[in-house]
C-alpha cells in the first residue's frame, strides 16, 4: 500500500477570480483513480481558500487579516465542491486544518497522526490546508508547499506530488527565459538555489518555485521523493503516478 500526498496550488484552482471547477474536477478524477484502481492512500493538501473567498467578497487582499477572513469564507466553499465531486466516486472527504506550530508539539502531532490513521484506514480522503484564521504572521508556513512537505513527513507518506502552475523545475525561470530547460531528475539542491526571489505566479499564491525547492530539500533529507508537474494538464502526473512512467515533470530524489 503506497501513501501519497498531493498538493495543489491556488493558480490551478482559480481562474479570473472564479473557482476553476473543471480543473478541480480533473484533480478529483485523478485521485479517484489512484485510490480505487491503484489502491493508494491519498492525502490532499489544497490551497485556494483565500482565492475562493475572494469570489464571494472583494476585500483588500494585501491586509493579512482580510486574507484570513477570505480563507474563512473560501475554505467551506472549496470543501463543498470537493465533496460534491468526490461523491460521484463514492469517496468521502474529511477536513484537517493545521498550522506549523502543531508539528512543534508532540501531543498535537500525535493527535493529528491518530486522526489521519483512522481516516485513511476507513478509506476517507483527508483534505488539508493551513489554518489561516488562527495562524499569525510568524506562525504561517508562508505557503502550502512546505506544509505539504511536513504533512508527507509526519504522516509517513511514500511521496509528495505537487501539482502547480508550472510543469516542472527548469534550470532558470521559464517565464523570463525562452531557452529554459525542464530538469526531469534532481538529486541535490544547493542552498544558493533557495536564496532566489519568491516568484508566485498568482496574486493569491504565496509560494513560487523557492518554496517548492525548500519542500523538496526537506523531503530529500528525509528520503522521501517529491514530484513536481502541471496541475493544469494532468497528463504527466497521470503517467507518473498511475502508469508509473516518468515521461515529464521533475522528480526530486536523493541518490
Ligand atoms: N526555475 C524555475 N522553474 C520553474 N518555475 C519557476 C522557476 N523560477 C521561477 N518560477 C516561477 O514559479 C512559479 C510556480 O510557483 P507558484 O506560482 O507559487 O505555484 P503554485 O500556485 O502552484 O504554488 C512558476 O509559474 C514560475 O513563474
Ligand atoms: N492557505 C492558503 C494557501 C495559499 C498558498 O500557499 O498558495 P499556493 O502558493 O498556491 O500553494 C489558501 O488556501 O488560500
Amino acid at each position: 500500500m503506497k501513501r501519497l500526498v498531493i498538493k495543489v496550488g491556488t493558480a490551478v484552482l482559480t481562474q479570473n477570480n472564479e473557482l476553476a471547477l473543471e480543473r478541480l474536477g480533473n484533480l478529483v478524477d485523478l485521485i479517484a483513480k489512484l485510490k480505487n484502481e491503484k489502491n493508494y492512500e491519498v492525502i490532499l493538501v489544497s490551497s485556494g481558500a483565500v482565492g475562493a473567498g475572494f469570489t464571494k467578497l472583494k476585500l483588500d487582499k494585501k491586509q493579512i487579516a482580510n486574507r484570513q477572513a477570505l480563507a474563512a469564507i473560501g475554505q467551506p466553499l472549496l470543501m463543498k465542491h470537493y465533496k460534491k465531486k468526490f461523491q460521484e466516486y463514492d469517496i468521502k472527504c474529511a477536513q484537517m486544518l493545521l498550522i506549523a506550530d502543531d508539528f512543534d508539539s508532540r501531543k498535537r502531532t500525535k493527535n493529528a497522526q491518530n486522526v489521519m490513521e483512522i481516516l485513511l484506514s476507513n478509506n476517507i480522503l483527508p483534505i488539508l490546508n493551513e489554518n489561516d484564521v488562527i495562524a499569525n504572521y510568524e506562525l504561517l508556513f508562508g505557503d502550502n508547499d512546505q506544509l505539504a512537505a511536513h504533512v508527507a513527513y509526519h504522516f509517513k507518506a511514500d511521496m509528495l506530488a505537487i501539482l502547480s502552475d508550472i510543469d516542472g523545475y527548469y534550470n532558470k525561470n521559464p517565464r523570463e527565459f525562452d531557452d529554459a530547460v525542464l530538469q526531469k531528475n534532481i538529486s541535490f539542491i544547493d542552498d544558493c538555489e533557495l536564496e532566489m526571489k519568491h516568484t508566485p505566479n498568482s496574486e493569491f499564491a504565496t509560494g513560487g518555485i523557492v518554496t517548492k525547492l525548500k519542500a523538496a530539500k526537506f523531503l530529500m533529507n528525509n528520503n522521501i521523493p517529491m514530484y513536481l508537474s502541471s496541475g493544469f494538464d494532468l497528463t504527466n502526473a497521470y503517467d507518473f503516478l498511475v502508469e508509473e512512467n516518468h515521461k515529464s515533470g521533475t522528480l526530486f530524489k536523493a541518490q
